[in-house]
């Protein structure tokens, strides 16, 4: 198999930088600005933590609904109080590098986006070790299915993913739903911090447990696809919006401006937003505020199109 030509090629800069460059730049946690990294990973836990216990308190919701055989395959579905056949819905991918996470503290912005209408589904996955990422890719897909089976009269489908959960989102691009037997209304993806092509990862200890070769890289980055893979026809009714906090790291920026540079040359609808004064971590729990600019841009997003 050959590079791409692209930010993925051989002149890729991170293909230059020391171990411990890209160690660094693939740790999230270092380029905190406001707290340090362990203080943020607490407070990032703390507040999904407390975000799901809100998010279920109120009761209107359907906890560990399987979406297939797999003692993992579970999602909880958050519904607005006011039920109608054709709410729309925005099912949620948590990040934590494919090896931690859960999604039993994820629901950040599962109570402003209940209130304004819309029905929330956090997706739980089976993480590394237990997982690889193609079962990840995999179940994650068959999450999106039983979605849309589960609720064919959906005002649409967004995806929203951070982090490794934003790769996971992406993905969602390549897949075959013809196979699957049911195409998901899908009309957006939110992509926030995330990862697109493996390569450099798999060069740095995150991983460890998730033991990925060249091949699983390239087979599981939507990166190397959208630049390298016969092209899949893009589908102009759904909207695709990457994200990245200004305090992310150069190569997580790198990552999403080139993502999406290589959707807007694939013909996608693709817009890009570099959300200020945030880092990876605060652009995510801030979902926890209705009047935060990310989840004022979801609702109009959600709304415009349902
Ligand atoms: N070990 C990582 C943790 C991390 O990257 C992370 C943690 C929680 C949610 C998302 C994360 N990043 C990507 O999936 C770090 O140093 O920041």
């Amino acid at each position: 198999m050959d590079v791409p030509g692209g930010g993925g090629g051989r002149g890729a800069p991170w293909r230059k930088m020391s171990k411990e460059e890209l160690e660094n730049q693939y740790s999230p946690s270092r380029w905190v600005v406001r707290r340090g990294a362990e203080e943020a990973m607490r407070t990032y836990s703390q507040i999904g933590d407390e975000a799901t216990k809100k998010a279920r308190a109120t009761g209107r919701s359907l906890l560990d609904m399987p979406y297939g055989d797999g003692e993992g395959e579970k999602m909880d579905i958050y519904f607005p109080e006011e039920v109608s056949e054709a709410l729309p819905f925005l099912v949620f991918f948590h990040g934590g590098y494919w090896q931690s996470g859960s999604k039993d503290t994820s629901a950040f912005m599962v109570s402003p986006l209940t209130a304004q209408g819309v029905a929330v589904v956090i997706v739980a996955y089976d993480i590394a070790p237990k997982g690889t990422l193609d079962k990840m890719v995999d179940q994650v897909t068959r999450s999106v299915v039983s979605v849309q089976k589960r609720y064919p009269g959906n005002r649409g489908i967004h995806l929203c993913g951070h982090s490794a959960g934003a790769h996971l989102a992406a993905m969602m691009l390549l897949a075959n739903w013809t196979k699957l037997g049911v195409t998901p209304n899908l009309k957006g993806l939110f992509l926030v911090s995330g990862i697109y092509d493996l390569e450099p990862v798999m060069h740095t200890s995150e991983n460890a447990p998730l033991l990925v070769t060249l091949e699983d890289a390239r087979r599981n980055s939507p990166q190397w696809h959208l630049e390298m893979a016969p092209a899949q026809p893009a589908d102009p009714g759904c909207r695709i919006l990457v994200i990245v906090g200004q305090h992310d790291s150069p190569e997580f920026h790198r990552q999403s401006r080139e993502f999406y540079q290589a959707l807007r040359r694939r013909s996608w609808e693709a817009s890009f937003e570099e959300l200020r004064d945030v880092d990876h971590f605060e652009v995510l729990w801030n979902l926890t505020q209705k009047d935060y600019v990310l989840t004022q841009i979801i609702l109009k997003t959600i709304f415009q199109e349902s």
